[in-house]
């Protein structure tokens, strides 16, 4: 039994070039990023997914956080236009994988700007972080893209914060994690946890009552323990020092 297909692109081996936005820069130790990446690769594999991979992009520092460059949604890929025009050079590799793999792609175009990790889809309803990346005209034609799926797309507000999806997630239950320092929580339509530290914000439901975050996140852990869901703990220290998280890593494509 496979849930579908997890999308993952494997770390550039210029990956400590990659960009920081909101924290201070410190060394990437590549092996061990390697290794992580691994460890995080066989955890999808562990809970169900079949792992499939787009093309290594060397050039491209931050290719790994292959989120960025794809929304999916009901059989209809959406193409980014990242924000950072460094990260540009990553798309094609993605939307290579999509086609093969049998969705319907459409694309965000200039002057619009879309990042993958400013999406975060819950239910019905499509939340969209407006911050330093992803812009008006991307919001728009997400919501063009996304109403031929019946989606509602909401904007929210983002502070001193990479992405949407590093401040706010879903449990499996639909509530959300989230540290309401980082965001407009009013914009949110579904209850909201307060967690209390950074990376508690960033989970991946993987089906079932399956959880993947960050080893950094060991209060948030136990918080999603006591809720009666199993979490799945991965250390990805060194991707966190480039403000990565668990989301950023993949993208999940259920029942493809
Ligand atoms: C939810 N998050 C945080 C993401 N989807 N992406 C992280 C990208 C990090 C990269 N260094 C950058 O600055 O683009």
């Amino acid at each position: 039994m496979t849930r579908g297909i997890a999308l993952v692109r494997r770390p550039s081996g210029r990956l400590a070039e990659g960009l920081v936005t909101h924290i201070e820069r410190s060394d990437v130790d590549l092996a061990l990023a390697r290794r992580q990446h691994e460890a995080y690769r066989a955890a999808l594999t562990e809970a169900g997914w079949q792992v499939r991979e787009v093309a290594p992009a060397d050039h491209c520092p931050d290719s790994v956080f292959v989120e960025d460059t794809v929304v999916v949604c009901e059989g209809l890929a959406v193409i980014t236009r990242p924000g950072a025009p460094q990260r540009r050079p990553e798309i094609p590799g993605t939307e290579k994988v999509v086609r093969e793999a049998g969705l319907e792609v459409v694309r965000i175009e200039a002057p619009g700007t879309l990042d993958g990790g400013d999406v975060l889809q819950v239910d019905g309803t499509v939340y969209v972080g407006r911050g330093g990346r992803t812009n008006g005209e991307g919001v728009t034609q997400l919501r063009n893209h996304l109403a031929t799926r019946g989606r509602t797309v909401i904007p929210v507000a983002l502070r001193e914060v990479l992405h949407l999806k590093s401040a706010v997630t879903a449990l499996p239950d639909g509530t959300l994690l989230a540290l309401p320092e980082l965001l407009d929580t009013t914009a949110l339509r579904q209850p909201v946890r307060t967690v209390d530290e950074e990376a508690g914000c960033h989970v991946v439901p993987l089906g079932d009552d399956l959880v993947l975050l960050a080893a950094s996140a060991p209060r948030t852990a136990a918080l999603v323990a006591d809720l009666g869901f199993t979490p799945v703990v991965v250390d990805i220290s060194e991707y966190e020092k480039l403000e990565g998280c668990v989301t950023c890593l993949s993208v999940l494509i259920p029942g493809a």
